[in-house]
């Protein structure tokens, strides 16, 4: 398995390091690290502080965070910034955007899960600038063009 380097920023992250909870999982979930319990009201958006800082480091690579879906189909925790991308040399705290996109207010206990974290690959481009593409089958049409069902 590919490893990244990771400071701890806070100690409480020690020994909980995110982990995937099963073989076949995708995300690292990320902890809020937070010194007491926070009620976040609906409406309201916080940046939640997670105790730790990746450094990917190759630029063929970047992180996303993304809800966790318990949460936001429950009880209206998603993000503020919808997904959150870690630029690949990018080497401060991963911060959480914390949105109640709900109407109940939500108590956010210290150490609680909060969001998950994936590792995806990306390919960086640069532009060849021309007048008319080559035909393709789809051509300009998008928007439901294709049909309904
Ligand atoms: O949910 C997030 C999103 C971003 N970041 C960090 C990592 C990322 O590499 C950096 C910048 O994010 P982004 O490029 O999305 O934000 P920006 O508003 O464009 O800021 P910048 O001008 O610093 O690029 O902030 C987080 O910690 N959490
Ligand atoms: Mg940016």
């Amino acid at each position: 398995m590919k490893t990244i380097d990771v400071k701890i920023l806070d100690p409480r992250m020690q020994d909980q390091l995110p982990a995937y909870a099963t073989e076949g999982s995708a995300g690292l979930d990320l902890r809020a690290c937070l010194d007491a319990p926070l009620t976040i009201k609906p409406g309201e958006t916080h940046l939640i502080p997670t105790g730790l800082a990746i450094y990917i480091g190759d630029p063929s690579y970047a992180a996303m965070i993304l809800p966790r879906s318990g949460l936001g189909h429950k009880h209206g925790i998603v993000l503020g910034n919808l997904v959150g991308l870690i630029d690949s040399d990018y080497q401060g705290q991963l911060m959480v955007s914390t949105w109640n996109r709900g109407d109940t207010e939500f108590i956010l206990t210290p150490m609680d899960r909060l969001a998950q974290l994936i590792i995806v690959p990306v390919m960086r481009v640069g532009f060849n600038v021309v007048a008319d593409f080559d035909n393709s089958e789809r051509g300009t049409g998008g928007f439901g063009s294709t049909g309904k069902h």
